[in-house]
């Protein structure tokens, strides 16, 4: 692929959205991006939004394409990809899967067989250029195609390559579904402030600068977390009382249940669309 890739994203939602937007942001051009999706009325807005092309027939879009990024929901994949099969087995693109749960296998079947195909577990923030995906690659990807798909994840954040396929159920459940856990976060310390009688603009605009600048300090820090979290802790001060309260009402094995239940919830998809089609 020497000149610039030719990109077809069947889905436009949220998570197609985010990637289009930061991608397009980042030096790639409306050009030579195509969406399918059944409502028209949507296309056409994202078609305003984006200026790429759009179609509502998902076959001539992955016909246009040297990459295909199926960007559905699981639950309608097998259908997606059985229906566009014929014409991608004859193209011959890179496949890019960005669906929770489906495996490589899986999908590969569905497509016909045989085709190079890679699975990135992205998430929201991709919409403002701070995504974190994880990525794997079947053994038809060839080191051109890993390039690829990592250009067009690193466009809109870090782009992390995993060998071993189960560990996308890790990753789903870190960084995919992770940005939740720090809205909920943001959610119950802003309803905290709130009602201890701070403005909820006022505990909003400082809860979310408050995060953000504890995850640029912790990106950039040569300190661990715990070390950066002991340096908050004035002795017999305000934050060792409320560190010892998130410890204390079991904050840590909460944080261990609902990893496993996001990881095993992964798992669960797997087995149970692959069976269901
Ligand atoms: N949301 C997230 O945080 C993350 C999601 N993912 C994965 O990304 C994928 C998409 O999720 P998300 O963007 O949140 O979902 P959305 O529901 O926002 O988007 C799904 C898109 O698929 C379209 N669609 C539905 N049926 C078809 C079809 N038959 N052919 C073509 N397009 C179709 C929908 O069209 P219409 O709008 O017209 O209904 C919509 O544009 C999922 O597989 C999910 O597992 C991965 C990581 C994070
Ligand atoms: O909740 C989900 O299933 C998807 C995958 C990760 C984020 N959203």
């Amino acid at each position: 692929m020497s000149r610039s890739p030719t990109i077809s994203f069947i889905g436009a939602g949220n998570m197609a959205s985010g990637i289009i937007g930061g991608m397009l942001d980042n030096g790639y051009q409306a050009s030579d991006i195509w969406v399918s999706a059944p409502d028209d009325s949507h296309l056409q807005s994202v078609r305003k939004r984006f200026g790429v092309s759009v179609t509502t027939d998902n076959r001539h879009c992955a016909e246009q394409a040297d990459i295909v990024v199926l960007a559905v929901k699981p639950q309608v994949m097998a259908e997606v990809c059985r229906n566009i099969a014929p014409v991608v087995q004859n193209t011959r693109p890179l496949m890019v899967s960005i669906a929770a749960g489906l495996t490589a296998d899986t999908l590969d079947s569905w497509l016909g067989g045989g085709l190079p195909l890679v699975r990135v577990m992205p998430n929201t923030p991709s919409l403002v250029g701070k995504g974190a995906a994880g990525l794997f690659a079947n053994n038809q990807v060839s080191q051109a195609h890993r390039e690829a798909v990592q250009a067009m994840f690193q466009s809109i954040g870090s782009a992390l390559w995993v060998e071993d396929e189960n560990l996308l159920h890790s990753v789903t459940a870190l960084s995919g579904s992770g940005p939740a856990y720090f809205f909920l976060m943001l959610e119950a310390l802003e309803a905290a402030a709130t009602e201890a009688g701070i403005e909820p603009e006022t505990a909003r605009a400082l809860a979310i600068q408050t995060m953000a600048g504890a995850a640029e300090m912790a990106a950039r820090s040569d300190d661990d977390p715990g070390q950066l979290k002991r340096n908050v802790m004035s002795p017999g001060g305000t934050t060792e009382r409320a560190i010892h309260t998130f410890e204390d009402g079991g904050l840590r094995d909460l944080v261990k249940k609902a990893y496993a239940a996001a990881y095993d919830r992964s798992g669960e998809m797997s087995k149970e669309l692959a069976d269901k089609q």
